[in-house]
């Protein structure tokens, strides 16, 4: 098929690039050119394992990029994939997607076959009342008559993106007719004939929802094994030896249930946000919601006081180890770091930071938290008098002759990453 991709982003660009390996011919439209340009040069314009090589591949013959809208006209469906950021209040701000697909409308063939698909995280609702209307009244167009919608979210996540699309454990369509499933079903048959991916036909408000309670769930349960680390360290008590355990139960699941320093990104804080914000809408209270948003909130003063138990750190230098939100990334949105790093700064400490990627993107997303960086682990141990791990890079795991630099050897571990030897205090956050 031919497809159009509107915003080349992080979901964008791994869309495109994997249809494109699945045999469709692609456009990304995005009106960022330096985008665009990398796209057309076989370049990846963001950085996720696997996608450099399929961009490479595909540039120039099933994948393309463009500023103009008007390549929309060629294909039979178009994506939006535009970014669906938070207002102050938490809600979801839909301007970006509004502009994007009054945009689209300017231009859509109003031939009644041609198919949009929502792909962005938008609130129940959304696809009927914000973009479809922004199509219709931009092109003087009739959904249904002149073109046809669809909703489908994106699971994803960030670090293994094109692994995960490669490989879901399910395919979300949403849609009000029979003909807007079939040409989903056409897109990602390839898809589901290699992977057996169970495909799950509802309606759009339906698909919209899917997506906030996917993200809802797995962010309160990582809350909820943070409460219960919490807990089995005022006990005693191995959380992970809990974790594993109570992860054996099906009904529980074994994934995501590492306690630590709690959950950020750019989707678990601003979806989970953008839910409570909804539910308050609409009358509704979401306890649990805000409860799991709480006990993430407060892990890294847990961490602090657990450092604050061993040493002063006024006027002494500790290391931060880790400025990512997870491993296998540069992005730094949501990260734990901020808290933590302001929360030294408040008890009077010298800041040395290290992070294998993502320092610049710290410096840019965050000027005002001030450090200095370290060019390794080691030089950021070397006359600390704590140190502080925030994310679990692998490389921290081998860290060992390096904690004897430190002025005082006192680790409290976000994220149960080091190893606990002779000659350290270390501390574990949930144990
Ligand atoms: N990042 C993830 O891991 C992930 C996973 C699942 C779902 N999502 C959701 O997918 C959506 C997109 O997220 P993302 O992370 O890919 O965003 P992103 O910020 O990485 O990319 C958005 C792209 O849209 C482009 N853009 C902005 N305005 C435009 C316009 N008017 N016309 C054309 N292009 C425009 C930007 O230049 C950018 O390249 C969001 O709703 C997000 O919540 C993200
Ligand atoms: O057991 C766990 C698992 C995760 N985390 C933290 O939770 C956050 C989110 O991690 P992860 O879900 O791996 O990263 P994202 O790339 O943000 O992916 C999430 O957000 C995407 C955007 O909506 C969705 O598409 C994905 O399905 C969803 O997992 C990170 O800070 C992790 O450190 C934990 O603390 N403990």
């Amino acid at each position: 098929m031919n497809v159009s991709i509107v915003g080349s982003g992080y979901v964008g660009t791994t869309l495109a690039a994997c249809l494109a390996d699945l045999g469709h011919d692609v456009v990304n439209v995005d009106i960022d050119e330096s985008t665009v340009a990398a796209i057309n040069d076989g370049d990846a314009p963001i950085h996720e394992p696997g996608l450099a090589e399929r961009i490479e591949r595909h540039a120039g013959d099933r994948l393309r990029a463009t500023t103009d809208y008007a390549a929309v006209r060629e294909t039979d469906a178009t994506f939006l994939a535009l970014p669906t950021p938070a207002n102050d209040d938490g809600s979801n701000d839909l301007s970006i997607m509004e502009a994007g697909a009054r945009s689209l409308g300017e231009v859509l063939p109003s031939d009644g076959d041609h198919l949009v698909i929502v792909k962005s995280t938008v609130i129940p609702g959304s696809t009927e009342a914000v973009v479809t209307p922004a199509i219709e009244e931009a092109g003087d167009l009739a959904v249904g008559e002149d073109f046809r919608i669809a909703m489908n979210p994106e699971f994803l996540r960030m670090g293994t993106a094109v692994a995960d699309f490669m490989d879901p454990d399910k395919i979300v369509f949403g849609a009000t007719d029979e003909r807007a499933y079939e040409t989903l079903d056409r897109l990602y048959e390839p898809l589901v004939e290699e992977t057996g991916a169970p495909v799950v036909r509802t309606g759009l408000r339906e698909a919209e929802m899917i997506k906030y309670a996917n993200n809802s769930f797995l962010a309160t349960k990582v809350s909820l094994i943070n409460e219960l680390g919490n807990i089995c360290k005022e006990y005693g008590v191995d959380a992970y030896e809990v974790a594993d355990a109570i992860g054996l139960d099906d009904r529980i699941g074994e994934r995501f249930l590492r306690s630590g320093l709690g959950w950020g990104g750019s989707c678990f804080p601003k979806d989970v946000a953008a839910l409570i914000a909804a539910a308050e809408d609409a009358d509704y209270d979401p306890e649990l919601l805000k409860a799991g948003v709480n006990v993430n909130d407060r892990q890294p003063e847990r961490l602090l006081s657990l450092l604050d138990d061993h040493v002063d750190v006024a006027g002494k230098q500790v290391a931060v180890l880790g400025l990512s939100f997870k491993p296998g990334t540069d992005d730094v949105r949501g990260t734990r770091a901020i808290p933590v790093i302001e929360g030294l700064h408040e008890r009077g400490a010298d800041v040395v930071a290290y992070d294998p990627v993502a320092v610049e993107s710290f410096r840019e997303y965050a000027p005002d938290v001030d450090f200095v960086a370290a060019d390794s682990a080691a030089d950021a141990l070397t006359g600390a008098h704590g140190a502080v791990v925030v994310t679990d890079w692998d490389e921290f795991a081998a860290l060992d002759d390096e904690f004897d630099e430190m002025a005082t050897p006192v680790v409290v571990d976000g994220r149960h990453v080091v190893e606990r030897r002779d000659g350290i205090t270390y501390e574990g956050l949930t144990w």
